[in-house]
């Protein structure tokens, strides 16, 4: 990717209102991190927009984006976004700017490849044309499944992947064949003019430096939950251990005040170990060396 100049650099300040995408001067070379961020912010100020707002400070649409305001600020700063001190962010024309930095001011063709379980309901899912992407073309192996009607679209043969992306004009695919089958998949797809694919097989492809993948695995997610659910429980006990051994001193303390009557915690505890190992206790209540 090409080192660009920020708005900020290229001497765009002040309100987002004054930038619109035609004035951004070259293509900012963002952080991933903030490129995944912007279509949050994008749905954020659509649900504004649909709401009658027409402004929004920092703070109001870092929390419908659910990110830090420090964050939100940095982010669209990239964009030559400043804001207004005391009005916020003009909500219309920065909607236009994200849409131009995330190429969402035209409607892209999508190519779906492998239509069972998981393509039937990417396929049938309506939310992509409000998110600026249609479904052009819907491909399987499988003959049985050839010429279905989903949505309107029949499904085609792979074969036919050459001429449907050309004449569709199609670079972006979704791939959801068997884990076995996605590398060869990808290989026809790159070959046919497919540059940017997302891959729901779990599994790792090869594909030309030109061409980009992104991975969506529920599995992971799940397992990145997993972790959080296994973490706190670690902590949990770690802090169940902490008050137990403040009781534990509490009774300590206690056990070692009465000591003189009868018997120490730890003392019944080497007495255990030590009916348990055979061996001999010694008469201070210790384990015998
Ligand atoms: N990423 C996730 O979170 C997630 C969730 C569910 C499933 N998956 C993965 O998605 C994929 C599809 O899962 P599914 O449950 O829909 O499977 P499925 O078996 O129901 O569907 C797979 C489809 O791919 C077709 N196919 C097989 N080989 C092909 C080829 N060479 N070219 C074109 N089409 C081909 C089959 O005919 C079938 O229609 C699997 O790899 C699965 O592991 C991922």
């Amino acid at each position: 990717m090409s080192q660009q100049r920020t708005g900020h650099e290229a001497g765009i300040t002040g309100r987002v209102g004054a930038v619109t995408p035609s004035a951004v001067p070259d293509f900012p070379d963002l952080p991933e991190a903030t490129v995944a961020r912007l279509p949050e912010y994008l749905r954020a100020l659509h649900h504004l927009a649909e709401t009658g707002h027409d402004t929004v400070s920092s703070e109001g649409l870092a929390s419908a984006a659910g990110v830090n305001s420090a964050k939100l600020r940095k982010d669209l700063s990239h964009l030559g976004s400043y804001g207004t001190r005391g009005v916020g962010y003009d909500i219309e024309p920065l909607v236009g700017q994200i849409e131009y930095i995330l190429g969402l001011n035209m409607r892209r063709a999508v190519a779906l490849v492998g239509v069972g379980n998981l393509g039937h309901a990417l396929a049938g899912y309506a939310g992509f044309a409000s998110r600026g992407f249609r479904i052009a073309a819907l491909f399987d192996a499988d003959l049985s499944r050839v010429g279905e009607l989903i949505n309107g679209l029949a499904v085609r043969h792979v074969a036919d992947i050459p001429e449907v992306v050309k004449t569709e004009g199609i670079s972006i695919a979704v791939l959801a064949t068997p884990a076995g089958a996605a590398q060869a998949v990808a290989d026809q797809l790159v070959a046919a003019g497919v540059t940017s694919i997302l891959n729901f097989a779990p599994v790792v492809l090869n594909v030309p430096e030109q061409v980009d993948v992104r991975k969506v695995d529920l599995a992971v997610e799940l397992q990145i939950l997993s972790f959080h659910e296994h973490r706190k429980s670690a902590r949990n006990g770690a802090d169940q251990n902490g008050s137990g051994a403040r009781n534990g001193a509490d009774q300590n303390g206690a056990e070692a005040r009465n000591g003189a009557k009868g018997t120490t915690s730890r003392g019944r505890v080497a007495r255990v170990i030590a009916e348990v190992n055979g061996t001999a206790v010694a008469a201070r209540g210790e384990v015998a060396a």
